[in-house]
C-alpha cells in the first residue's frame, strides 16, 4: 500500500493533524524539537499499531489525554484503503481495516510494510544477539510470511522442552520425555537455520555494496551465525542429546537456533564491539536499504522508509547517492533539521512537510495543498 495520507489525534505533540504523503520522497524538516520524529513514529503507529521509539506506549499520548487515534490512508492495486488505529492505555487497541475491526494489524494483508532507521535502533548492531536474531526472524517474516509457522512452533517445542528440564532440575520428573521433544525441536530449528541463512545469503551483496557506497570505510559484510553445525534435523537432535547432561543441570536449553547471531563485520572484525558510533551507523542504514532491496526484488514492492535525521552525519556526496537510492524506488520518509541536507528536496516531485511545535504545513505543489494545525 502506498500512505497518502496520515492523520494524528492526540498523538505526543499534535492535538489534531492532517498531512499529505508523497508517492515517493517527503521530507519532514523543522528545528530540533518541533515535533518530526513525532510524525514519524505517528506513521509507524498507523502502519503497525505500535511504538518504533518506546515499549512503553503510554508516552505517545499527548500530554494530558487519555486517547489517541492514528488513521492512514492509502492505495494499492485493489483500490483506496484505510487503516483506523485507536489506543487507550489499559485497553485494547482499537484496529479497524477498510472499517472491519481487526486484532492485529500484523497480519493485515493491506498494511505497508515499514522499514525505520531511529538513532535508538543503533541497539540493533551494538546490543545483543538477540535483538539481531529477532530483527532477522522479521525481514524472514517479510520476505516469506508462510514460514513464520516454522518459528513459532520451534519456540513452542523450546518452551516444552525446557518446562521439562526445569521440572527435572526441580527434582520433578525424568528425563525420557526429553527425546521426542529433541526431534520435534531439531526439525523446525534445521528449518528455521535454512531460512537465516537464506534470508542472510540475499542481503550479504547488497548490503557489502551499500556500506561501501554509504562511505564505510572497508569491507562490510554480513554475517550469519548459526550455533549448530548440524545439516539435518537428525544431527542436530544428536547434537542436542550429546549436551542434555549440562541442559539438565543448567535447567534450560544452551544449543540451537535460539542462540544464533547475525554478525555485522567490518574487514573482518565485529562493529558491535570495534565500529565507531559513525560506522554504527552507517551499518545499519545500509542493512535497512539491503533489506528493501531483497524484498523489493521478492515481494514486488519496497517496504516505506523511514529515515530519522540521517542526513546530518554524511558528506554532500553520500547524501546525494543516497537520496538517489531511495527515490529510485518505493514510498520514503526523511526528517532533517535542514532542508539543505537532502539533495532534491525541491523538486515538485517531493512533498515537504514543516513543522513547528503541534503544527505542520505542507508544501507539496504535485498534490492537494493542506494546512493543518
Ligand atoms: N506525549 C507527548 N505529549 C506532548 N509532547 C511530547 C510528548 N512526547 C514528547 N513530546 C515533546 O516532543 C518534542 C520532541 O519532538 P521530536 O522528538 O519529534 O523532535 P524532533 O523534531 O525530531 O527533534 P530533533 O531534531 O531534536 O530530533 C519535545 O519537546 C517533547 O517534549
Amino acid at each position: 500500500m502506498i500512505v497518502s495520507r496520515l492523520s494524528l489525534r492526540d498523538f505526543r505533540t499534535y492535538d489534531r493533524v492532517q498531512v499529505p504523503l508523497g508517492p515517493g520522497l517527503t521530507v519532514v524538516h523543522g528545528r530540533n524539537g518541533a515535533g518530526k520524529t513525532n510524525l514519524l513514529e505517528g506513521l509507524y503507529f498507523g502502519c503497525t499499531a505500535r511504538s518504533c521509539r518506546t515499549s512503553n506506549e503510554r508516552e505517545v499520548l499527548r500530554f494530558d489525554q487519555a486517547a489517541a487515534r492514528i488513521e492512514v490512508e492509502g492505495h494499492d492495486r485493489d483500490g483506496d484503503h484505510t487503516i483506523a488505529v485507536g489506543f487507550q492505555p489499559g485497553e485494547d487497541k482499537r484496529i479497524k481495516v477498510d472499517g472491519v475491526p481487526v486484532a492485529r494489524l500484523l497480519d493485515a494483508a493491506v498494511r505497508p510494510l515499514v522499514s525505520v532507521f531511529l538513532p535508538e535502533r543503533l541497539e540493533l548492531v551494538k546490543g545483543p544477539p538477540a535483538l539481531r536474531r529477532s530483527h532477522l526472524d522479521a525481514v524472514i517474516t517479510a520476505l516469506w510470511p508462510g514460514r513464520t509457522a516454522n518459528r513459532t512452533a520451534y519456540r513452542q517445542a523450546l518452551a516444552q522442552r525446557n518446562a521439562l528440564l526445569a521440572r527435572y532440575k526441580h527434582g520433578r520428573g525424568g528425563r525420557e520425555a526429553l527425546a521426542a521433544w529433541d526431534l520435534e525441536l531439531a526439525r523446525h530449528g534445521i528449518a528455521l537455520r535454512d531460512d537465516r541463512a537464506q534470508a542472510v545469503a540475499l542481503l550479504q551483496d547488497p548490503f557489502a555494496e551499500i556500506a561501501a557506497e554509504l562511505g564505510l570505510t572497508g569491507a562490510g559484510e554480513l554475517r550469519y551465525r548459526p550455533r549448530t553445525k548440524a545439516t539435518t534435523a537428525a544431527e542436530l537432535a544428536a547434537e542436542l542429546a550429546e549436551r542434555v547432561d549440562s541442559d539438565l543441570e543448567r535447567g534450560f536449553t544452551g544449543h540451537g537456533p535460539h542462540r544464533d547471531d547475525l554478525a555485522l563485520l567490518r574487514d573482518g572484525r565485529e562493529l558491535r564491539v570495534y565500529g565507531s558510533q559513525g560506522e554504527q551507523r552507517l551499518a545499519l542504514l545500509a542493512l535497512l536499504l539491503a533489506e528493501r532491496d531483497v524484498l523489493a526484488a521478492e515481494r514486488g514492492a519496497p517496504p516505506l522508509l523511514l529515515l530519522d535525521d540521517v542526513m546530518s552525519e554524511l558528506d554532500a556526496d553520500r547524501r546525494a547517492l543516497l537520496v538517489a537510492r531511495i527515490t529510485a524506488a518505493g514510498q520514503s520518509l526523511v526528517t532533517t533539521t535542514d532542508l539543505a541536507h537532502v539533495p532534491g528536496a525541491e523538486d515538485a516531485s517531493v512533498v515537504r512537510l514543516h513543522v513547528t511545535p503541534g503544527a505542520v504545513h505542507v508544501d507539496a505543489p504535485g498534490l492537494r495543498a493542506v494546512d493543518a494545525a
